[in-house]
């Protein structure tokens, strides 16, 4: 007779979970970065706040970024004028229109990761949906699992409002979760969209300014399992992942929903609040894997990154407080470049970047580290193996 013990084991993986696919999706109407502060303040009819204009204009000169996609676009907003006033009661309106067309980005993103991974969507038992516009039941990932025809028994976890670490939060899950229940195939998608919090700069908020220079919309899928099968190319093997929570900064980076749509709050402190910790986090991360000498004089340059591009100057101090060569942040850097901050999905985009440019690199670190922040402040932190077959499916999949 089986044993309690044997059952567990039954359905634990023999192997670390790993990502086996890559998606992601933008809507269609791009902006350029350096056009973006005169169409805002024209379509939001704010022409004549012109310092907070040239304010816009500063942000975006120093953003890092040249091209953002936006789901709410000039015709949009003739629509629903509405959006532009943050007094007026939209949320209903919003979220109406974000419940179809998150869950919409989404699936454009895993068609793509599902393609890749060469097996069919129904094998995928478990999913999990991170967005910063979910506001109703059932979600986002319900209408996810109709689009994609996945089985009525795919186990759903929706993730709300963990904002820009929700992706990072949503591998550790997938990584739980794979590696507890043999056989498992997690669908991870993230899918923001900033319709939930676009307003004009009537009121003057710096927060509505910088979230205007800053966020763009994007979805990323990854497909994660552990064990691969014969069809299956591991991309990153998920070694072991922590969250820590940086003391004190509650108030530094915050969301709420309001009846006018999404209020949020970025402290200028932000970028030095991570730097002043992002050494202690990777010390605690990789002091007991024996895989870097964290004692060593510079050893961080011994890893990949795929860290969160919150904004251009959290990349710049964590680059120098580490003492980072480079190239170490350029996937970051270009991800930001080509699409701007997409809160949660972005970190998705940053390994798809990374492994494009694995494959066509000569030499390249074994491990690496992904890394991503939100509301907390929380640092979502997950050690990475590449796996040997990343080489090969980095180009063949491109
Ligand atoms: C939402 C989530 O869950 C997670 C997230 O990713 S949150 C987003 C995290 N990102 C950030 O916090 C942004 C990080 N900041 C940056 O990248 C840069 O500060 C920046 C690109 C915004 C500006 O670049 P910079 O090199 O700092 O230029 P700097 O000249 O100091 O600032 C430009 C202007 O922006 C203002 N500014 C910068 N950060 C600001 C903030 N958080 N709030 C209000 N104003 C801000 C500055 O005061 C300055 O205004 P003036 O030109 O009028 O003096």
């Amino acid at each position: 007779m089986a044993t309690i013990h044997d059952i567990g084991q039954a359905q634990r993986a023999h192997s670390p979970a790993a990502v086996l696919a890559i998606g992601t999706a933008n809507p269609v109407t791009s902006m350029l970065q350096d056009e973006y502060a005169d169409y805002y303040f024209r379509v939001t009819k704010s022409e004549h706040l012109t310092g907070l204009k040239d304010k816009l204009n500063r942000i975006c000169n120093k953003s890092g970024i040249k091209k953002r996609f936006m789901h709410v676009n000039e015709q949009l907003l003739t629509a629903h004028p509405d959006l532009i006033d943050r007094a007026l009661p939209t949320l209903d309106a919003r979220i109406d229109m974000a419940s179809a067309a998150v869950p919409e980005l989404a699936a454009s993103a895993a068609a793509k990761a599902i393609a890749e991974w060469g097996r069919p969507a129904t094998d995928i038992t478990h999913l999990i949906f991170s967005t910063y516009s979910g506001a109703k039941a059932p979600s986002a990932d319900l209408r996810l699992a109709t689009l994609l025809g996945l089985r009525p028994t795919v186990c759903r976890t929706i993730l709300n409002l963990n904002g820009c670490s929700g992706g990072g939060r949503a591998l550790q899950l997938a990584k739980e979760i794979a590696e507890n229940n043999r056989g498992a195939r997690v669908l991870v998608a993230c899918s923001e969209l900033t319709l939930v919090a676009f307003y004009g700069a009537q009121d003057a908020s710096l927060d509505t300014i910088v979230g205007q220079g800053l966020f763009g919309d994007g979805a990323g899928v990854a497909i994660v399992g552990a064990d691969p099968v014969v069809v299956e190319r591991p991309l990153f093997e998920m070694a072991f992942a922590t969250q820590t929570t940086i003391p004190g900064t509650e108030d530094a980076i915050s969301m709420q929903l309001s009846t006018g749509g999404l209020d949020f709050h970025l402290s200028s402190q932000v970028p030095k609040l991570l730097g002043n910790n992002i050494e202690r986090v990777l010390v605690d991360a990789f002091q007991s894997l024996g895989v870097v000498d964290v004692n060593a004089a510079a050893p961080w340059n011994d890893l990949f990154y795929a860290v969160h591009p919150g904004g251009r100057a959290i990349l710049d101090l964590i680059e120098q407080v580490l003492g980072l060569d480079a190239e170490k942040l350029a996937p970051s850097r270009q991800v930001l470049s080509e699409f701007g901050n997409m809160s949660g999905a972005t970190v998705i985009f940053v390994l798809d970047e990374l492994r494009r440019r694995r494959a066509e690199a000569e030499e390249v670190p074994e491990w690496g580290v992904v890394m991503a922040f939100g509301p907390g402040i929380t640092v979502e932190t997950m050690v990475l193996h590449a796996a040997s077959s990343l080489k090969e499916n980095g180009l063949a999949s491109i």
